[in-house]
């Protein structure tokens, strides 16, 4: 950095007492006029300074941005498997070299054995990583005894004794199956609009059969890093068969099996991988003991063969939107903890709802609910219902949230 010109000398008054009035008048003009001069070039300076100052501040700010940006890219992922004395000692994933690390005081509080950590080149623990950027824990949700019974789902009664005859059976007959010498179908596909209960069905089979629901959403798988969607699905397999009988659930499984496209992106490599490990977990499912698999999505047409062969999800299952019968059911169940005014006729209300579905009605039935509260009433009336279904029908243009062109499969 140039070192800054040296300031002009401070103007000195140089008065001779020899002088006459008209002579010292005039070398005080001239002092005056210097120190005038001075002051300017100090303003000069001045401004220079504080423009530099600015500058130097944006460098300042520029090479903090791009350290953090250079500490966030080096980053590694570790477990942490004690915690002693000396530091913690952590594993690197992906080469599972353990090294002992120094902790700071407010890490040390912090951390415990099991974390997922964030470790710089130097092995030394940046931040813990919570159960948000935990790729396992976000993509799949375990619930070991969800609440959902046959009960609560209306208007898809052919599905449910459908699914239970492919999944809940299995499960707890499995003795019956071995005697009989058949294999129940592996896996089952519920394919429907959105919101008709698929994922309903698949947690209350969970539940009648106490076995624990493992919901994976194939969304998720394929938005990890390169090698992470084929490890997700091998450790959902791992989990299944360590907490069985458990059934699996793989929503919108389109993500990771859709038809092949003729890209050759990491991306669709990446996919493929992963719908690969799917396949051969699906295929050495004979020796899995206890865990049904059940899949849903919205878009059937998109679907690779392979995925529907014999031995994987051979037992298709479509969930459509209920038709007036059913929505009146659906109305009832969600209605149940409601107080409802005598002018609420289920039937009428349900044959106004054409294209509802069940995700619909439940909405529905909510902001009915809200209307109500807004009018300081706990008894629902018709007109809530009628001021719910106009709000809902203007907020999201109509009840129909999925009519996009899926060919033959249009839901
Ligand atoms: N047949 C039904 N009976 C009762 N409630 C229903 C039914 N279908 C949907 N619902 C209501 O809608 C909510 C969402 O349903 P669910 O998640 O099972 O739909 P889905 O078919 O899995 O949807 P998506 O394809 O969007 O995942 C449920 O929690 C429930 O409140």
């Amino acid at each position: 950095m140039s070192r800054s010109p040296s300031l002009p000398d401070r103007p000195r008054l140089d008065l001779d007492p020899d002088m006459n009035e008209a002579e010292r008048l005039e070398a005080l003009r001239k002092h005056f006029e210097r120190i005038v001069q001075v002051n300017d070039e100090l303003d000069d300076r001045l401004d220079e300074a504080q423009s530099r100052r600015s500058d130097l501040r944006e460098e300042v700010d520029e090479l903090k941005r791009r350290n953090e940006a250079l500490k966030t890219a080096s980053l590694y992922i570790a477990t942490v498997e004690e915690l002693t004395e000396d530091g913690a000692v952590i594993k690197q994933h992906g080469n599972n070299q353990e090294v002992l690390t120094d902790l700071s005081p407010q890490l040390e509080d912090e951390l415990e054995a099991g974390d997922r950590v964030a470790i710089n080149d130097s092995f030394s623990v940046q931040t813990v990583l919570d159960d948000e950027t935990d790729a396992r824990a976000q993509a799949m949700e375990v619930d070991a005894s969800p609440d959902v019974t046959y009960a609560d789902i209306g208007g898809i009664d052919d599905q449910v004794r459908e699914v239970r005859e492919a999944v809940e059976d299995p499960l707890v007959n499995a003795d019956a199956f071995r005697e009989v010498g058949i294999t129940p179908p592996s896996g089952v596909l519920l394919h429907g609009p959105p919101g008709t209960g698929k994922t309903m069905l698949a947690k209350a089979v969970a539940n009648e059969t106490d076995a624990t629901f493992i919901k994976m959403a194939g969304s998720e798988l394929v938005r990890k890093f390169i090698g992470e969607g084929a490890r997700l699905v091998r450790d959902l397999f791992d989990l299944a068969g360590e907490r069985e009988p458990a059934v699996i659930f793989i929503d919108e499984i389109d993500a990771v099996a859709a038809k092949r496209t003729d890209s050759k992106t990491s991306g669709d490599a990446e996919v493929q991988r992963t719908m690969m490990q799917l396949l051969s977990e699906m295929d050495g499912f004979d020796d899995r003991g206890e865990v049904r698999i059940i899949a849903a999505t919205n878009r059937f047409d998109m679907l690779d063969e392979a995925i529907l062969r014999p031995g994987r999800f051979d037992r298709l299952i479509e969930v459509p939107k209920p038709g007036p019968e059913g929505r009146e059911r659906i109305l009832e169940i969600h209605t149940a903890d409601m107080t409802i005014a005598d002018d609420v006729d289920f039937a009428d209300l349900a044959a106004d709802l054409d294209d509802y579905s069940g995700a619909d009605i439940a909405a529905l039935t909510t902001e009915a609910g809200m209307f109500a509260i807004r009018d300081e009433r706990t008894t629902v009336r018709r007109a809530d219902f009628d001021d719910a279904r106009e709000k809902i029908e203007t907020d999201t243009e109509g009840p129909v949230f999925n009519d996009g062109e899926f060919g033959r499969y249009q839901y």
